[in-house]
């Protein structure tokens, strides 16, 4: 499965862009600037959630059109139907984005029956060193990949910390009762929310051990958990930390204070203080890694934003080799298709130039 038809209408440079017949490869070349990253950013759209670049509905409507956007594509599998997936925002209803699919509205959450979207771009360079909060909510996107319910617990969570967070910082001594009811939800949200990134880091650490530790450096990941990970032992926890919280008006135990400890295998020091390209190289592996984990009969696609010309040719051809037996449609960014040579026929380029997009030969 794979999709084969991607438009683009009024989505940032994008004013009418159909890529029409995708191949396994896709290669957008352009230089910098011209819109390549958009279209991934645009594909990222089918995978519930903020997009690749997080950014607002807003910031996507292509600034010199009406103010809303739309992205199509068309899903295919062997002998089946095609099953046409639609998501745009209007400019009437700010900040919602809707979602199609055969034609009738569906949920972003239901995406995910469909496909898997794994992304690994420029931005998350810095992951390793970035704040605890920037591994959380990598942990919570990959982990919204192989269940979707997981954003509703992150949500469910957030919202019962916050009011807990308005009660302790206020003036008054907080209601017991109150406490009591926001502490019940917390737990067992913050549980559940838990208990999806200890499975998604168990899971990626089974996937990576498999994987050889050459020429890709082989991460080794572990979930450490911000509180008791268990509803009673959290509530617990929550209720007997009330003074100390109160003093410091704010919660200081559960899953908001979670980490993702990351280091090379092999080695005893953390990712952060890896040389940029052996970050580089372990940031691959998770993303590979991951796509493997969330194929699971869907449609694997994989957004790799310059990536390959930044590797070695030993490294870009293990990945093309990796990227051949992973099964996934892989869309490569690149300001030149040399890189890419490898690929030969599998690989589909795409010239982007101003918002404008044409397939080679
Ligand atoms: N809302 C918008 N409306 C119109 N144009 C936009 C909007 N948002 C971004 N752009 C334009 O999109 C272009 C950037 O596109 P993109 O990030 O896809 O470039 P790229 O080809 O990936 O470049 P690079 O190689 O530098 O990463 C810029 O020219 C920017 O001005």
């Amino acid at each position: 499965m794979a999709l084969d038809r991607i438009s683009l209408s009024g989505f940032r440079n994008h004013r009418a862009t159909t890529l029409d017949g995708t191949a396994r490869f896709n290669l957008l070349v352009g230089e910098n600037g011209a819109g390549k990253t958009n279209v991934l950013e645009a594909i990222s759209l089918f995978a519930p959630g903020r997009g690749l670049r997080r950014a607002p509905l807003a910031e996507m409507a292509g600034s010199d059109g009406p103010g809303g956007f739309s992205v199509g594509a068309s899903l295919i599998a062997q002998g089946e139907e095609p099953v046409r997936l639609g998501t745009l925002a209007e400019a009437a209803r700010p900040g919602r984005r809707l979602v199609r699919v055969n034609g009738a509205e569906a949920s972003a959450v239901s995406l995910g029956e469909w496909l898997a979207i794994s992304w690994l771009t420029p931005a998350m360079d810095r992951l390793f060193a970035d704040s605890a909060g920037a591994r959380r909510r990598y942990m919570d996107r990959l982990t919204v990949a192989l269940d979707a319910s997981h954003a509703r617990n992150a949500a469910r969570y957030e919202n019962a910390l916050r009011e807990r967070n308005r009660l302790l910082s206020g003036d008054d001594a907080p209601d017991p009762t109150w406490l009591d009811g926001v502490e019940t939800q917390m737990a067992e949200h913050g549980a559940a929310l838990a208990s999806g990134r200890e499975r998604l880091v168990a899971a990626l650490q089974a996937e990576l051990a498999r994987l050889p530790s050459e020429p890709f450096a082989r991460p080794e990941l572990t979930y450490q958990p911000g509180g008791p990970t268990a509803p009673d032992a959290l509530r617990d926890a929550l209720r007997a930390g009330r003074p100390r919280e109160r003093a410091a008006g704010r919660t200081l135990t559960g899953p908001h204070r979670d980490e993702l400890a990351v280091r090379m295998a092999g080695k005893q020091q953390p990712a952060d203080r890896c040389s940029t390209g052996e970050q580089k190289a372990m940031l691959i592996a998770i993303t590979l890694a991951h796509a493997g984990l969330a194929a699971q009969g869907r449609a694997s696609l994989l957004l790799l934003d310059e990536v390959a010309a930044h590797l070695d040719p030993v490294r870009r051809e293990a990945l093309f080799e990796r990227l051949a037996d992973s099964g996934a449609q892989v869309w490569f960014t690149g300001t030149e298709s040399a890189p890419f040579a490898a690929l030969g026929a599998d690989a589909a380029v795409w010239h982007v130039t101003g918002g404008i997009v044409q397939r080679e030969g």
